[in-house]
């Protein structure tokens, strides 16, 4: 096997056309490092049976549907506890930051990241950086114990405060170095990972021996390669009772539409994932996927003829939806938020006066048009079982990945295996449904509604996508298309 030796990129090939895209190590930039066996080797839930430490060879593949004369493709670090470690229990000093939008899950990475390093690792030292990266070298820090975590995965938010903007990368090195610290974990979005990516090359460049591990949290399930993000489950659970809502209105009234917005900036996951459970959904409209209102095979058309066939209609829309239209028939603000993204405009409330200016104006119908705005809601509450369990592997991942020496990843979920992913490959793009895939088909095909586009414009809009990551299970698209940079 053979090492490509650069220092971002740390790529190993092998036979038959594997490729591992691995993460850095200590021993990369430190010589001489001192190791310790694995605590958990006394541990009595781990020692006893020799497999559920990690060997060091075991790696993970992105793409597990092939053909017989397939290459191997990529392969990522296997997550897990190594036999040795690279850090004596009492000399971690452990400190975690969570920075971006909330994400139902945050506290049960928090608790779980904190209870690992304790209950496994004997690590006491751990602490809460308030606030987001400004918290670094503004806000004081939060002791955390398991005592302090023990019940913070029943509420929703963050115990720590998060926030956007403030990434001042040499004051939060400064910081961590000022601070003792050795174990850094991010918790955040594709923003946050980007500030973890640098925080790791200043680390890496000062040659301290300070593990720097990102844990990916993103409602919009907009992060690549994993299979998806923690929270989303339960952000497409809680979207169920709003479209509820919504159907209940509109079939109560006369031509009643209930249109609902989920979030969703670039990525319209939640807007599928809910309209595919819900099924009483008869539209669907995301970023992804273009539209227009006005004449034949337009949205308007397709109101009226539901209208018409059923007497009401339920509308989902992603918060990002749209945005092309709105900005040809209003000024574009070009505003942003504290962190450089995009602040998007209400496409939800411009849509409601368009159909409402269409029918009751122009087309003389009475319609009873209820707008469901629950954005904050699905992101704000505590994450169901199934996240919980998510979220207390990755954090589990985390801790092993640190402890294990490794530095300068995200961990996440790749087919079902928990990885350790070199940040270049997090945050080079952003996860997109891609509509040539045949899950936007089985979404279509459930809701009836026109696709918008001609088979050109499908070929167009997809033709720089990337594959959208295992949340999807069959894509039908090739692998080999070509990366979009999407900037925030
Ligand atoms: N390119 C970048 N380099 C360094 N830091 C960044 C970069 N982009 C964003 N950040 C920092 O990361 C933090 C979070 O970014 P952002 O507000 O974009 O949220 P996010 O992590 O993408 O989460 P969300 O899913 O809510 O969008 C902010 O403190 C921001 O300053
Ligand atoms: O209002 P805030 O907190 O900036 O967050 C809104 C944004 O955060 C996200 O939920 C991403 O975390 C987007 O869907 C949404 O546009
Ligand atoms: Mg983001």
């Amino acid at each position: 096997m053979a090492n490509n030796g650069n220092s971002k990129l740390k790529i190993v090939t092998g036979d038959a056309g594997y490729v591992l895209e691995d993460v850095p190590h200590f021993t990369d930039y430190i010589p001489d490092l001192h190791t310790y066996p694995n605590p958990l080797q006394d541990n009595p839930a781990y020692s006893v049976v020799k497999q559920y430490f990690v060997n060091d060879d075991d790696t993970v593949a992105q793409k597990i549907v092939v053909h017989k004369n397939s290459p191997r493709g990529t392969h990522f670090r296997r997550a897990g506890p190594r036999q040795r470690v690279y850090f004596e229990s009492d000399e971690v000093h452990a400190c975690i930051v969570t920075c971006g939008g909330l994400c139902p899950g945050i506290n049960t990475v928090i608790r779980e990241i904190v209870c690992g390093l304790y209950n496994m690792y004997g690590v006491k030292r751990v602490e809460g950086i308030e606030g987001g990266y400004r918290g670094f070298y503004a806000r004081n820090t939060i002791p955390l114990t398991p005592k302090i975590v023990n019940d913070i995965h029943k509420r929703g938010g963050t115990i720590i405060g998060t926030s956007r903007g403030g990434h001042d990368t040499t004051k939060i090195v400064d910081s961590i170095q000022d601070r003792g610290i050795n174990q850094v974990y991010i918790i955040g979005g594709d923003g946050t990972q980007k500030g973890a990516a640098v925080i790791y090359e200043e680390i890496r460049r000062r040659g301290l021996q300070v593990a720097v591990a990102g844990i990916p949290k993103t409602i919009d399930n907009d992060i690549p390669v994993i299979d998806k993000s923690f929270g989303f489950d339960t952000a497409v659970e809680e979207a169920q009772r709003a479209i509820n809502a919504a159907h209940v209105e509109a079939t109560s009234s006369e031509n009643g539409i209930g249109l609902v917005k989920l979030m969703g900036r670039y990525s319209g996951f939640i807007a599928m994932y809910a309209t595919l459970a819900s099924r009483d959904v008869d539209c669907c409209l995301i970023p992804e996927s273009p539209f227009y209102l006005e004449g034949a095979g337009g949205l308007f058309e397709y109101i009226e003829k539901r209208l018409k066939e059923n007497g009401h209609m339920v509308i989902v829309i992603a918060e990002g939806a749209g945005q092309d239209l709105l900005s040809e028939s209003l000024q574009s603000t070009d505003q942003q938020d504290a962190s450089g993204n995009k602040l998007l405009q209400d496409f939800g409330l411009w849509l409601s006066r368009r159909i409402k200016d269409h029918f009751s104006r122009r087309k003389k119908m009475t319609i009873n048009l209820k707008y469901i705005d629950p954005t904050y809601m699905i992101r704000a509450i505590p994450s169901i079982a199934s996240d919980n369990v998510y979220c207390t592997l990755l954090a589990q991942s985390a801790v092993h990945g640190a402890m294990a020496g490794y530095t300068g990843f995200t961990v996440g979920q790749v087919n079902g295996r928990h990885a350790y992913i070199p940040f270049n490959r997090i945050i080079e793009i952003q996860n997109r449904i891609v509509i040539t895939d045949r899950m936007w088909a089985r979404l279509l095909s459930s809701t009836n509604q026109p696709s918008f586009l001609s088979a050109k414009d499908v070929i167009e809009a997809n033709k720089e996508e990337e594959p959208p990551t295992q949340l999807l299970d069959d894509t039908c698209t090739d692998n080999k298309l070509n990366h979009k940079e999407i900037m925030c």
